[in-house]
């Protein structure tokens, strides 16, 4: 069976979509996107003790901001997430928030100043590294930071799985990996419906849907079913 995808163009007219006229908050979708990815990690590789540390690594968007959501509730699902955040968003009222949570819930945030964070992909303990640096929304070529934290995961890719909320981050989003040192995802948690570069994942990869927040009719209406999510999940298997 063929994957379901959007372009990137459709993937932003959907968000604007359903941010302006459907009337969502950006708060309310992001919540679900990160609660969504952290039930993809629950459920692909669940924690161990003391196996269970996870990194995540956030952008200065809002697949960041996802990441954020998400270390809070694997927190809850009793992982010992660690997030690292080098850049951050402009919109410092909603995202420092976000991070406050973060303390409330003593997850620790390491800033660009912390090169400490590769550690984390070094541990014995990480099960597993979430990959919220860059969604729809992102056009190679890679700026700094970020080349050198993708080089970083590339290296250790084969040892701590990657799992890429959206979009693999430094993929063109319509088009795919770009070249050989692209990062390859052990998992992939596509929010809504797959973009494009979801069709380059390596077959033996593991994909997710997940993002459950759009009503039948408004799936038809951007040329696609929607997904058959069961019971309460909020995602699902592809
Ligand atoms: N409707 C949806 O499906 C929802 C999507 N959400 C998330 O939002 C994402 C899209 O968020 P945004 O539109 O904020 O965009 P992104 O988070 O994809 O990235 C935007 C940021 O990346 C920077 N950037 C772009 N290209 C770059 C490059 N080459 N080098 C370095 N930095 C670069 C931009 O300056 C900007 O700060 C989705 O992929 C998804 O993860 C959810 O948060 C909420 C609901
Ligand atoms: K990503």
């Amino acid at each position: 069976m063929s994957l379901k995808v959007v372009s990137s163009k459709a993937a932003a007219s959907i968000d604007q979509e359903l941010m302006g006229p459907v009337g969502f908050t950006l708060q309310q979708l992001m919540e679900l996107a990160g609660l969504s990815a952290a039930e993809a990690v629950l459920k692909q590789y669940p924690a161990k003790t003391p196996k269970n540390q996870v990194l995540v690594i956030s952008g200065p968007g809002n697949n960041g901001g996802d990441g954020l959501v998400c270390a809070r509730h694997l927190k809850l699902f009793g992982y010992e997430p660690v997030v690292y955040y080098p850049k951050r968003s402009g919109r410092e009222e909603f995202y420092g928030q976000l991070v406050k949570q973060l303390e409330f819930f003593e997850v620790p945030v390491l800033g660009k100043d912390d090169g400490n964070w590769v550690q984390y992909l070094k541990h014995d303990n990480t099960v597993c590294v979430i990959d919220a640096m860059f969604g729809f929304s992102f056009h190679p070529p890679m700026r700094a930071p970020f080349d050198e934290i993708l080089s970083e995961l590339k290296q250790s890719e084969k040892k701590v799985p990657i799992v890429a909320v959206d979009v693999p981050s430094g993929w063109d989003v319509d088009q795919g990996p770009t070249d050989s040192s692209a990062i390859q995802p052990d998992t992939l948690v596509s929010l809504t419906v797959p973009k494009p570069c979801a069709q380059f994942l390596n077959p033996e990869a593991n994909h997710y849907v997940g993002g459950r927040f759009i009503p039948k009719h408004f799936a038809q209406k951007y040329g696609f079913e929607s997904f058959g999510y069961k019971s309460g999940d909020q995602i699902l298997k592809l």
